[in-house]
């Protein structure tokens, strides 16, 4: 004890006897002096000392960013330094509030390898000159972190381990991260205080292509298909391509467009951008749009047949409104004038053609773009080209093995002797996977599976019925149409015959 005791007296005594020293090379030493002095001894250090320090400070930039390297590299460390480090740093996952993310503290030291080349990373942070008390971090505190290294292995440390380790970090980051909806929001709102192109939700569908309904095959293509695109950065820089991909998604209501869009974000962990053309006003806004994409998103624009005309103008609002309008401008012509400048959108086809495969287009890669529709030959060919949507996709009916599917999903059945009854039924009649499902979707809990599938019997019975009932009525139509027309041409004939034309033949009702 009595040497513990001793020891900390002399330590105390060495502490007052160095911060007198500095206390007294503060007091006497001129400002520049010590400059002088700091450069030098560093400069002799250097000589010394065989190691090379890199600082990665947080911030950079006029507007003092975050720098993007600063991010990447600690999302790096985090990944190594949690098994590392001894001390550690816990943040709340922004995405995720129940979760932390752990990363080295300050002053803490890791050590990291790289072909076979030992190396150290710190975190640090310098204080401001001038200290004044506060509760709260400062503002001018500014962190950094260094990488050191032996000065024999500096070619490869500058060159192939940073890109390694900024690489990883921006991986680590996307395979870690949440995936973000985004919609964009008037053009009033981009220079208020909010300030924001997009407002974005967390992404939370749960669709994927396992729950998705359709034939095995198709889906197997569209699967690879993405794979390809998902690995494909060098091909797409060899053949001089951008690197993004249009997929049109096309068929009946319930088929499962939207669904398939979801099941597709979540396979690339890909964030998605729903562009709402109705709340775009012309051409610029959507490139200013584009433009504040991510890449590694799926940007949407569904049901395109109603966002514009085949001319590429807007469809009007409705003829009520119009009326309405029409009142409002007799009252105050310049007011409403002024107020329709503003609420017209000039987005053309041509500017979403620009939007799709413009220069603009190119910017930030790994893009994929995705329009739905119901009616595809609604559509102007311009718009669905390969190369613009490269992959058409038809999402049909549901056909036996999505039903299959779905049986698996909901019921948790992989066959029934009610099955081979649903399959003629469905050779026989066309229904949306959407109305299938709500069948097969138990009404209460523990409900026999049979009361579903005999549901799902009943809604086909229903469906062919419809239909048959249907063709039927359009057959008489046609057939009534077919007997106008033949009339139509007889008495054309007749009134030929005598001279006179239909029209006169009809009015006198008789030939003379
Ligand atoms: N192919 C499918 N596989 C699994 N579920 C599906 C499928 N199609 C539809 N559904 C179910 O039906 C619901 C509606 O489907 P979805 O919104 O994807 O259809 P849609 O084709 O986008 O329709 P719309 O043309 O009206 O926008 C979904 O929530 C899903 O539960
Ligand atoms: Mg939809």
């Amino acid at each position: 004890m009595t040497g513990m005791g001793e020891l900390w007296s002399q330590l105390g005594s060495l502490m007052a006897s160095i911060m007198f020293v500095y206390a007294m090379y503060e007091q006497f030493f001129p400002h520049h002096l010590r400059v002088y002095a700091k450069k030098y001894t560093k400069r002799f250090t250097g000589l010394m000392y065989p190691y090379i320090q890199i600082n990665f400070p947080e911030c950079s930039g006029e507007r003092l960013k975050r720098s993007e390297a600063y991010t990447a590299i600690r999302t790096y460390l985090s990944a190594n330094s949690s098994q590392k480090a001894q001390r550690l740093k816990a943040e709340v996952d922004q995405g995720r509030q129940d979760s932390v993310v752990l990363s080295m503290d300050d002053n803490e030291e890791i050590t990291d390898e790289f072909h076979g080349v030992k190396l150290w990373w710190s975190a640090n942070y310098t204080l401001p000159r001038t200290q004044s008390f506060s509760f709260y971090p400062s503002s001018e505190e500014k962190r950094f972190l260094t990488l050191t290294f032996h000065r024999r292995h500096r070619d490869l440390i500058t060159t192939s381990y940073i890109q390694h380790v900024l690489k990883r970090g921006r991986a680590i980051a996307v395979d870690n991260r949440k995936l973000k909806l985004y919609t964009n929001n008037p053009s009033n709102d981009w220079y208020g205080w909010k300030r924001t192109k997009w407002s974005h939700v967390n992404f939370e569908h749960p669709s994927r292509f396992e729950t998705l309904a359709m034939d095995p095959k198709k889906k197997e293509e569209i699967l690879s298909d993405l794979e390809r695109f998902k690995n494909g950065e060098k091909y797409y820089a060899k053949v001089g391509k951008a690197w993004k991909r249009g997929y049109l998604l096309h068929g009946p209501p319930g088929t499962g467009k939207s669904s398939m869009i979801a099941a597709m974000a979540n396979y690339m962990n890909y964030d998605v951008y729903d562009l709402e053309l109705t709340a775009v006003k012309e051409n610029t806004e959507l490139r200013k749009l584009l433009i504040e994409t991510s890449s590694k998103s799926i940007i949407v624009i569904e049901d395109i047949d109603c966002s514009l005309d085949l001319t590429g103008q807007r469809k009007k609002k409705k003829k009520e409104k119009e009326e309405d309008d029409e009142g409002e401008k007799k009252k105050n012509p310049v007011k409403k004038a002024e107020e329709e400048e503003k609420k017209e959108s000039k987005v053309t086809l041509s500017g979403l053609l620009n939007f799709i495969d413009g220069i603009w287009s190119a910017c930030g890669g790994e893009r994929i773009i995705i329009f739905t529709t119901n009616f595809v030959e609604k559509l102007d060919p311009a718009l669905i080209r390969r190369g613009r949507m490269d992959k058409h996709i038809e999402m049909s009916y549901c056909g036996y093995e999505a039903f299959k599917v779905l049986a698996k999903n909901y019921l948790e059945v992989d066959s029934h002797t009610l099955f081979p009854t649903i399959e003629k039924l469905m050779g026989e009649t066309n229904i949306s996977p959407a109305d299938v499902a709500e069948n097969l979707m138990p009404k209460s809990v523990n409900e026999d599976p049979e009361i579903c599938l005999k549901s799902l019997i009943e809604s086909l019975e229903e469906a062919k019925k419809k239909a048959e009932e249907e063709a039927e009525r359009k057959a008489k139509e046609d057939e009534e149409a077919r007997l106008k027309e033949e009339n139509g041409k007889k008495e054309l004939e007749k009134g030929e015959a005598t001279g006179k034309s239909g029209e006169e033949v009809k009015e006198n009702g008789s030939v003379h």
